[in-house]
């Protein structure tokens, strides 16, 4: 039997077990990639937010980064919390001609800041440069291009200007749904630095269990590049992957807020073992 492919999350970690290093590794067993994982930051959360943050020194990652690359063979690499500006510089040398996935986690859904300008500046300088395709959600975007005020309307043109900085960029459109709302379908851009510009339509699942969804279509990203997927194809899989996962988790009762996107592969209770 032959090995998988080696993927490597480089994250903070969520206690509540539906973002970060939880979503990454979970969604990379499901798609038949051994993960590996690097820790940037421990982070004390919930369904509701985040209570606390606590960044992991610079020589521990250095350390866990110098571990992982020096031994398996990674075949793609997945960031998302990175932190601090010194992590994204880091992160951009230890991992430039490896495939690269970057979700640039600055806001959580719940409105918690997990990285302030200088992360953004670092991110725009260093390492989208080094990026295969960065994965922002329409506020990342904007964050990142110091664009306030835009809406979901603006999210090809935000694909295409951060396409310009030297990755492709796919942003994402998930919707923060409520109950009694009716929204028929989800939207992603993807930008390539060539100025092609692509759209990805899917039927929008009804839940408020969607906390880790950018996690998680992230980390598929990268598993599915792994396997050797096109970029085109890995978006799209991607999305039917997450549109899965959302599916399976909606009807849970989890915590008292968002409750977290399903990272279980028996589809819960119907099918326990
Ligand atoms: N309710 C939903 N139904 C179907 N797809 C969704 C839903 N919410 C998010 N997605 C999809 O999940 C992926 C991640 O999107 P998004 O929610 O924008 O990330 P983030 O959690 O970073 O905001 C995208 O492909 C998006 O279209
Ligand atoms: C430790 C950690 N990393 C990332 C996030 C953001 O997660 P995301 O998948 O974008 O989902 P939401 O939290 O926005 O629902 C996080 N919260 N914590």
């Amino acid at each position: 039997m032959s090995s998988p492919p080696v993927v490597l999350s480089i994250a903070g970690t969520d206690s509540g077990g539906a973002a970060g290093t939880a979503a990454d590794l979970t969604t990379f067993a499901a798609l038949g990639v051994h993960g590996a994982c690097v820790i940037t930051a421990v982070t004390a959360q919930h369904t509701l937010g985040v209570d606390a943050v606590h960044a992991v020194p610079i020589g521990v990652v250095e350390a866990q980064l110098e571990a992982v690359l020096g031994d398996l063979p990674v075949a793609a690499v997945k960031t998302g919390m990175l932190g601090s500006a010194e992590v994204v510089r880091q992160v951009a040398r230890r991992c430039a001609g490896i495939p690269l996935v970057v979700d640039p986690v600055l806001v959580a859904t719940s409105g918690a800041v997990l990285g302030g300008r200088e992360v953004r500046e670092a991110y725009l300088r260093d390492l989208i440069p080094a990026a295969t395709v960065i994965t922002p959600n329409v506020d990342e975007a904007a964050a990142l291009l110091d664009r306030p005020g835009v809406d979901s309307r603006q999210a090809p043109d935000l694909a295409k200007e951060l396409a310009g900085h030297g990755c492709a960029a796919l942003v994402t459109g998930g919707p923060q749904w409520r109950p009694g709302e009716v929204i028929e379908s989800c939207t992603d851009w993807l930008a390539t630095p060539d100025g092609e510009v692509q759209c990805f339509d899917h039927p929008a699942v009804r839940t408020s269990n969607d906390h880790g969804t950018g996690c998680t279509f992230s980390a598929a990203l990268a598993a599915l590049l792994a396997h050797g997927h096109s970029l085109t194809d890995a978006a799209e899989s991607a999305a039917h992957h997450t549109t899965t996962q959302l599916i399976a988790g909606s009807a849970w009762r989890l915590g008292r807020g968002r409750g977290p996107i399903a990272h279980t592969t028996n589809r819960g209770n119907d099918e326990r073992p």
